[in-house]
């Protein structure tokens, strides 16, 4: 696909690649990393999560850190639109696009009519989910040339599984968490075959704070 931003996945994760306890506890990153994530915001065009980390964590998605004069466009992926009114994604401190599918009753209308009315951008594609691939598109058209993917693991397996992700940045913190059910850097289904996964060659790393940084380029 030309026409699609550059998209840098980023998470901050246990040993055991968990995002979260079981209990939702999702403090993994130090203040050195959650400072590294900040400056990769404060230079791309847009930043991206799922609704599930919306709902669980309710992030602000701004560049709040360090000094920054701009905030990139936050956009929410969001296929039943779940997304609570009051939630600090949609406060004013940014511009906030959210993705939902072409699906229609007369409560989501309702709702995308409300959200219009806050100011929030509500795009359409795909039905059943959010087709990415379309999103990207649609993203690119509106100067969005690179965004941060920062999860959580179902919209991150969309997007690898889409082969939409350009670089991965992760950080490890010393810590397990286990769990089966403990949500991962990559949730969904799952590739059946080595030969489909998504391979990735390492370009640098470096410890931080009391863990580490693992930087990779998608190979295509
Ligand atoms: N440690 C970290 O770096 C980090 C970062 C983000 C999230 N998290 C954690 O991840 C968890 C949330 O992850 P999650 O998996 O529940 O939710 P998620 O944030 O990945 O959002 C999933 C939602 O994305 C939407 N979606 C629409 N179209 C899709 C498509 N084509 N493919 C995939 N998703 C699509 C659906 O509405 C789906 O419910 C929370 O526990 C949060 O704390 C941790
Ligand atoms: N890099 C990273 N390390 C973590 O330990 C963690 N829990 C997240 N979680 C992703 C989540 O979407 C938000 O990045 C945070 O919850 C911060 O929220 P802010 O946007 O700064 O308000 N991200």
């Amino acid at each position: 696909m030309e026409k699609k931003p550059y998209v840098i996945s980023n998470v901050g994760m246990t040993l055991d690649g968990k995002l979260a306890t079981i209990n939702n506890d999702s403090r993994i990153s130090c203040e050195e990393d959650l400072i590294r994530v900040h400056k990769i915001r404060a230079n791309v065009d847009g930043i991206m999560v799922g609704i599930g980390t919306v709902l669980k964590d309710d992030p602000r998605l701004t560049v709040h850190k360090i000094k920054s004069d701009r905030n990139p466009v936050r956009i929410v992926v969001d296929s039943k639109l779940r997304v609570p009114l009051n939630a600090r994604v949609l406060n004013k401190d940014a511009k906030t696009i959210i993705a939902t599918t072409e699906d229609s009753d007369e409560e989501k209308e309702k709702k995308i009519k409300i959200l219009e009315d806050m100011g929030i951008e509500i795009v359409r594609c795909g039905r059943g989910k959010v087709d990415l691939k379309k999103l990207m598109e649609i993203l690119y058209d509106k100067g969005i040339k690179s965004i941060l993917l920062e999860g959580g693991g179902t919209l991150n397996w969309g997007m690898f599984k889409e082969g939409l992700v350009d670089e991965v940045s992760v950080y490890i913190a010393p810590k397990i968490f286990g769990g089966k059910d403990a949500p991962t850097y990559v949730d969904g289904e799952g590739f059946k075959t080595v030969d489909e996964c998504v391979k990735l060659e390492l370009k640098n790393f470096y410890r931080l704070g009391e863990g580490i940084v693992l930087e990779f380029k998608v190979k295509k």
